[in-house]
C-alpha cells in the first residue's frame, strides 16, 4: 500500500521539498501551523498593507537555485529589487552599493510562497505536536489531539528546535538536528505619515542594536504610503531583550532607528514588533538534509545548510533527492 508523504513546515524548504516529490508523481500532504505558507517569508497583513519582517530579500549563488529564481521571475512571483543601499558603522552612514542582485516576492514576500504551493494539499493552523508510529505507517497529532495519517514517510521542514521534538521517534536523527541552535531576532515596522526625507532603501547597520532597516514601500509592488520601515535586531540584542514587552521594543527600536538614519523621525503612526524566536541557525552546516531513510523520517530546513532563503531551498531539494532515492533502492 502506498500512503501520502506529510511534508511539516510550508516555508521554502517544505514547498521546494514538496514540489520535488511532487513533480516525481508522489503525493504530498503539507501541514503548518500559520495561517498561511512562508514560514520567515511570509508577510503579514497590516492595516498599513502587507509587511514584509523575516527574510528581506535573497540572493543566487547556486546554479541550480539560480534556475528556479529565472522561473519564478518567468511566473511573476518575484522581481528584482534594486535598493538604494547604505551602510551604518559607528554612527557613519555610507552609500554602499555593490553588484549583488536581489530577489523579493512581489507584491509581497509570501507572494514566492503562495506559488510554490499551488493546488497541493495543505492544511493551515495545524500545529503538528507529535509524529508517532501507527501500525505500519506514520501518524501525526496536532496540538487539538486530532491524528493525520497514514502516511509512508514524514519530512519535518521547521527549525531545527521544532523539528527535534518532531522527530523523537528517531533519536539519532533527533539528537543530530537538536545540535544547531537558533538565534532570535526582534523586528519592528514603523509607519510615518509623511515620507521620511532620506534617500536610504536598505541599510546594514553596525554598532547598534539594529542590524538592518529598509523602507518596506519601497520595494516592487508594494504600495507607496504610508512610509513603512521595517527594523530588524541583531540577534546579541533581541536574546538580551527576548521578553520585553513590544511596546517597549518598538520604542527602543524606533530611537536607534532616529539615531542612524540621519533624518528627522517624527513619531510614528503606526508601530508593531514580531519576535522570531527561531530566526537564524547558528554557523554553517553542509549536510543538504538528514534523514533515517530505514524509518522513514526525514529533515530538511535553512540550518541543514547556509541560514538564508537559497540554503532552505537547497534542502528541500536536497531532502527530496534523499528520499526518491531510498524508495528507488
Ligand atoms: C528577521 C529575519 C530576516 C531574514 N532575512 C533574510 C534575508 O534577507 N535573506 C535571506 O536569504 N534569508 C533571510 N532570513 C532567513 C530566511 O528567512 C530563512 O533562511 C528561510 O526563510 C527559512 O526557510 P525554512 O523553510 O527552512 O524555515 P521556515 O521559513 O521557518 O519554515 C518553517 C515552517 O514550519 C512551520 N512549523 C514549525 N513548527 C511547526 C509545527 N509543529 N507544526 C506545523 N508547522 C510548523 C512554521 O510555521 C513555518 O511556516 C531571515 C530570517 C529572519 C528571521
Ligand atoms: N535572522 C536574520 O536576521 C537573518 C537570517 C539570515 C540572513 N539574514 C540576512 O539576510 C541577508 C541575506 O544574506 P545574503 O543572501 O548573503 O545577501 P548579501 O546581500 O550578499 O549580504 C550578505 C552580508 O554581506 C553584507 N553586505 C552585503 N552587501 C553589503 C553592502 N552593500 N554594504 C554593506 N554590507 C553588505 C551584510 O553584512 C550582509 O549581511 C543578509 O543581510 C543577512 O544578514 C538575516
Amino acid at each position: 500500500m502506498t500512503f501520502p508523504i506529510a511534508i511539516i513546515g510550508t516555508g521554502i524548504a517544505g514547498l521546494s521539498a514538496a514540489g520535488a516529490l511532487h513533480a516525481a508523481g508522489l503525493e504530498v500532504q503539507l501541514f503548518d501551523k500559520g495561517r498561511g505558507s512562508g514560514g520567515r517569508m511570509a508577510s503579514k497583513r497590516t492595516e498599513v498593507g502587507a509587511l514584509d519582517l523575516g527574510a528581506q530579500y535573497f540572493t543566487c549563488r547556486d546554479r541550480r537555485f539560480a534556475e528556479a529564481v529565472q522561473q519564478w521571475r518567468d511566473r511573476g512571483w518575484i522581481a528584482e529589487w534594486q535598493p538604494s543601499l547604505y551602510d551604518s558603522a559607528n554612527g557613519t552612514l555610507r552609500p554602499s552599493q555593490d553588484e549583488q542582485i536581489r530577489w523579493i516576492g512581489t507584491p509581497r514576500m509570501s507572494a514566492l510562497t503562495r506559488g510554490l504551493l499551488g493546488d497541493m494539499p495543505v492544511r493551515f493552523s495545524c500545529r503538528i505536536t507529535e509524529v508517532f508510529h501507527g501500525k505500519q505507517h506514520w501518524m501525526l497529532q496536532d496540538a487539538d489531539g486530532k491524528a493525520y495519517g497514514p502516511f509512508n514517510q514524514v519530512v519535518v521542514a521547521t527549525p531545527s528546535p521544532e523539528a527535534a521534538q518532531l522527530l523523537a521517534a528517531a533519536p539519532k536523527l533527533a539528537s543530530s538536528v537538536a545540535s544547531v541552535a537558533m538565534e532570535p531576532n526582534w523586528a519592528v515596522a514603523l509607519s510615518f505619515e509623511q515620507p521620511l526625507d532620506t534617500p536610504v532603501d536598505g541599510c546594514f547597520i553596525q554598532d547598534s542594536p539594529l542590524e538592518w532597516a529598509s523602507r518596506n514601500h519601497g520595494k516592487p509592488g508594494r504600495a507607496s504610503q504610508p512610509d513603512t520601515w521595517v527594523l530588524q535586531a541583531n540577534s546579541r540584542w533581541t536574546r538580551q531583550y527576548l521578553d520585553l514587552v513590544k511596546d517597549q521594543v518598538i520604542e527602543q527600536l524606533y530611537g536607534a532607528f532616529a539615531e542612524m538614519i540621519g533624518c528627522t523621525v517624527p513619531e510614528p503612526v503606526f508601530g508593531l514588533a514580531h519576535r522570531w524566536l527561531y530566526g537564524r541557525p547558528v554557523g554553517n552546516h553542509g549536510w543538504g538534509a538528514l534523514a533515517d531513510s530505514s524509518l522513514g523520517l526525514y529533515a530538511c530546513g535553512d540550518w541543514c545548510l547556509s541560514g538564508r532563503v537559497e540554503g532552505a531551498w537547497l534542502s528541500g531539494q536536497a531532502v527530496a533527492r534523499k528520499l526518491l532515492q531510498h524508495r528507488a533502492s
